[in-house]
């Protein structure tokens, strides 16, 4: 079994790892502190920062999971929740999506959500990620995900989900859906989704590799649509979500589910079994056993 040792940076130490929490709490408390946007009030959950900006009709969603953002139950919950709120709003027409943690988008699902738990865990965490997915992919917002940090599996979903990706320039930035490294299986509505972006063939290979792009190699794929140097990834999201609020509302919105409807709806139609088989899977002792060696591969390489 792989592990994404080759594309780590060396020498990482607990240290960078408590510098990053430390950072990170830091910048949090400041901006509760100042508000944001506009003079617009931010909100928010203990993992999801909004920071609405009413004068642009653009909110922006920080994701703040430390250490690496995976997507727990909680944030999962959280994100929805946040989403459903931007959603009912009439105000708001765009979101931007991004991280508040330095270095990582999304670690992909929370592989502690996913190792020796009972069947009926599994099924809720599975139907929460099934819930955000739908809510992601088919909202009538325009979602662009800044993507300032490395998005693996699950995060680069979370990424895919949106309208438009841009993403820093930073070859510890990986992206892609990684989990037959793993040794498990992307779902069909994973690999759905990266098909509607960059089509069949590049998909089969990238899913039976695990690849995993860095910034140059996801451009020219697909997989993202813009690589601008770190720093700039917020402002690029903001100005590419001045062309996209640029079209009448209706007609985005419209066309967004004429594209998008036949691939939610395949899972909508099979929700139930979608979890049972997620639920048996990860039910037979092969498949903990493999994740159990990745997490302590990872939790080891610090050492
Ligand atoms: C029928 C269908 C069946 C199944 C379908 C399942 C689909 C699965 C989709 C997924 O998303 S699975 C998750 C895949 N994710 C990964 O492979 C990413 C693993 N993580 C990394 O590669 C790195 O952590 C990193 C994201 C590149 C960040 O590297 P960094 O060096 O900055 O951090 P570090 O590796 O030291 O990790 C810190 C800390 O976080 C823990 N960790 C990392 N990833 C996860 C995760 N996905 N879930 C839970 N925990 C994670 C890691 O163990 C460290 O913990 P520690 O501090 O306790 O040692």
């Amino acid at each position: 079994m792989a592990l994404l040792a080759g594309l780590r940076v060396p020498a990482r130490s607990l240290l960078r790892a408590g510098a990053r929490l430390r950072d990170a709490a830091l910048g949090r408390w400041e901006r509760a502190a100042g508000g944001g946007g506009d003079g617009a009030r931010s909100f928010g959950s203990q993992r999801v920062l909004v920071e609405p900006d009413a004068a642009t009709g653009v909110a922006v969603m920080k994701l703040w999971n430390p250490p690496v953002n995976s997507l727990s139950l909680d944030l999962l919950t959280e994100l929805v929740i946040s989403l459903e709120k931007l959603e009912n709003e009439k105000t708001f027409r765009g979101i931007i999506l991004t991280s508040d943690l330095p270095g990582i988008f999304s670690a992909g699902l929370d592989l502690t959500e996913m190792c020796g738990r009972n069947p009926a865990h599994y099924a809720e965490y599975w139907k929460a990620l099934q819930e955000l997915w739908l809510r992601l992919y088919q909202t009538h917002l325009v979602v662009i995900a800044a993507i300032n940090g490395a998005s693996p599996a699950g995060g680069c979903l979370l990424a895919l989900s949106c309208d438009y990706r841009v993403l820093a320039d930073n070859p510890k930035f990986i992206i892609g859906l990684n989990e037959t490294l793993l040794g498990i299986v992307a779902p069909f509505w994973f690999k759905d989704t990266m098909i509607n972006t960059i089509g069949h063939r590049a998909t089969e290979r990238a899913l039976q590799l695990g690849l995993l792009f860095r910034p140059a190699e996801a451009l020219q794929v697909g997989v993202v649509d813009q690589v601008v140097p770190e720093g700039q990834v917020q402002g690029a999201a903001l100005s590419a979500m001045t062309q996209w609020l640029a079209i009448p509302d209706h007609a985005r919105q419209l066309t967004k589910s004429m594209m998008r409807k036949a691939t939610a709806d395949r899972l909508l139609t099979q929700r139930e079994a979608d979890i049972q088989n997620f639920v048996s899977f990860l039910s037979r002792d092969s498949i903990q056993k493999a994740l159990q060696v990745y997490l302590e591969k990872l939790r080891q390489k610090k050492g």
